[in-house]
């Protein structure tokens, strides 16, 4: 086995961001200082996703973007960053879990005038022999022995309250029934949550809960989106040879489903001197560019990256559609994701190196890997992975037509992506599935 050969059968997970750049230094077409041949060696697809995971771990850094404090009401799809740990007792005083009467001891009872209500100031104690009206949620008065439902309770001709034979037991209460003891489900102090927790709506009520106005959560990583090409209209029907773009609707609501706020999306005439002045302009934590990267004469991503002096991590990836795709680190240690134009190779890019790289910007936990059968055989490519659109039904994946690296036909009406190794898959294989984000967490969870 040659040492290239025995690198890329390594399991990704070993493959050091540093390691990896090394072995794109060694290759004219992945050095930012020598010219680019478009025939270049690329980097298996596992490898790719691992480079782009580690990406931001560059230099000793932990690889997420730095907590910072916020607003309950921006936190959803964040990552905590601190625990979750609670300033207060939970409940924070002894409350009713239902409405009926608060009683002191064994009944009958005489029942008090002015009842107790949820956000009401203390009461005096109860005295032996004593009930009073009480609403869920209010504050047990000092001395109360048991709530007595209002189902399980009648008042008497004289006003005295008795438990009645719907009561279980019949006719009893037992001794603490149906008070919420302070501090049961928590402690102040208590860790409610880990760090790494991601921020759903159940964690921003369990946060109000707690106390908190405030989490502090690792932020949204900021992208700025590039469209290149003059071919590309935004608005109306093809014509003369213009075509509509169809990555500039695409992209930032995906970058969202991934973690990342879209700080901008622009469309930049094919020359050189214009990207290189949006890239040095941006301040982005990711630059995502789409189109450009190939060997045409206005594939100008390259030169531009060149002319920044910045680092090609990924130069082309053994991966159909989107082997082209690149990723980039600047001398300030931001990224750049160039993502191919063909739409489908974009949406290619997108999972393989932006994902990744997004993933850990942002703390996010990495996706379960899931396997289904495929329903009929896909062809594969000689040596490089296929991602195929398919549509899931049941327990079976079926891969979708139209799946060509310009259309987008297939992967609109998709589920996941198939992950084909090399030489294809038969019908009924176990195949490694990507999920789209919507699939899973339904189109209003992931849009955040
Ligand atoms: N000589 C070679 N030519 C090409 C190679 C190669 O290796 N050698 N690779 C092919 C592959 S594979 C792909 S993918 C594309 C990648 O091209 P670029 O990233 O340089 O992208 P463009 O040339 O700018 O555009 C390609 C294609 O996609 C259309 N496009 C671009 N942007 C959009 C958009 N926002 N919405 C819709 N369609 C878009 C564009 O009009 C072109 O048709 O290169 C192959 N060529
Ligand atoms: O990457 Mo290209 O999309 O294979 O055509």
């Amino acid at each position: 086995m040659t040492p290239r050969a025995a690198r890329a059968d390594k399991n990704a997970d070993d493959l050091d961001v540093e390691e990896a750049l090394a072995l794109v230094r060694k290759h004219p077409g992945g050095t930012t200082d020598t010219p680019r041949h478009p025939h270049h060696d690329a980097t298996a697809w596992p490898d790719a996703r691992a480079i782009a995971e580690r990406a931001p771990r560059h230099g000793g850094r932990t690889g997420c973007l730095t907590p910072v404090a916020v607003p309950l009401a921006s936190a959803l799809g964040l990552t905590l960053a601190a625990p979750l740990t609670a300033l207060t007792d939970l409940p924070s005083f002894d409350t009713s879990a239902m409405d009926g009467w608060a009683v002191s001891g064994p009944g009958p009872w005489s029942v008090r005038d002015e009842g107790v209500l949820a956000g009401h100031t203390a009461h005096a104690p109860l005295t032996d022999g004593e009930a009073v009206r009480i609403a869920t949620g209010a504050r047990i008065p000092p001395d109360t022995t048991a709530v007595l439902r209002s189902e399980h309770g009648r008042t008497d001709d004289k006003g005295r309250l008795h438990v009645t034979a719907a009561a279980r037991p019949p006719h009893t209460v037992t001794h603490g029934q149906d008070i919420r003891p302070r501090g049961q489900e928590c402690r102040s102090g208590d860790q409610l949550l880990p760090v790494g927790t991601p921020v759903t709506p159940p964690v921003l009520g369990m946060a109000a809960a707690a106390g908190y106005d405030t989490l502090t959560a690792v932020p949204r990583p900021r992208a700025d989106v590039f469209v290149l090409g003059d071919e590309l209209l935004g608005e109306g029907l093809p014509h003369d040879g213009l075509i509509r773009d169809a990555l500039g609707p695409l992209l930032p609501p995906w970058l969202r489903a991934l973690g990342a706020e879209v700080t901008a999306v622009r469309r930049i005439g094919d020359t050189e001197q214009a990207l290189y002045e949006a890239i040095t302009a941006s301040d982005a934590d990711v630059v995502v560019t789409t189109g450009g990267t190939a060997a045409g004469p206005v594939d100008h991503v390259h030169p531009a990256l060149r002319r920044i002096g910045a680092e090609l991590l990924v130069d082309g990836v053994k991966v159909r559609p989107g082997h082209p795709m690149l990723l980039a680190r600047t001398q300030d240690g931001r990224h750049l994701v160039g993502l191919p134009g063909n739409p489908l190779a974009a949406v290619s890019g997108l999972l393989t190196l932006a994902e990744p790289l997004l993933r850990t910007l942002a703390a996010r936990p990495a996706p379960e890997p899931y396997t289904l059968p495929l329903r009929d055989g896909v062809q594969g490519h000689p040596h490089d992975t296929r991602l195929v659109p398919v549509a899931l039904h049941g327990d079976r994946a079926l891969p979708l037509l139209y799946n060509g690296p310009a259309m987008l036909r297939g992967i609109a009406a998709a589920d996941a992506l198939a992950i084909v190794p090399p030489g294809g898959a038969r019908p009924g294989q176990e195949t490694e599935l990507l999920d789209l984000p919507w699939t899973s967490g339904g189109i209003g969870v992931c849009f955040t």
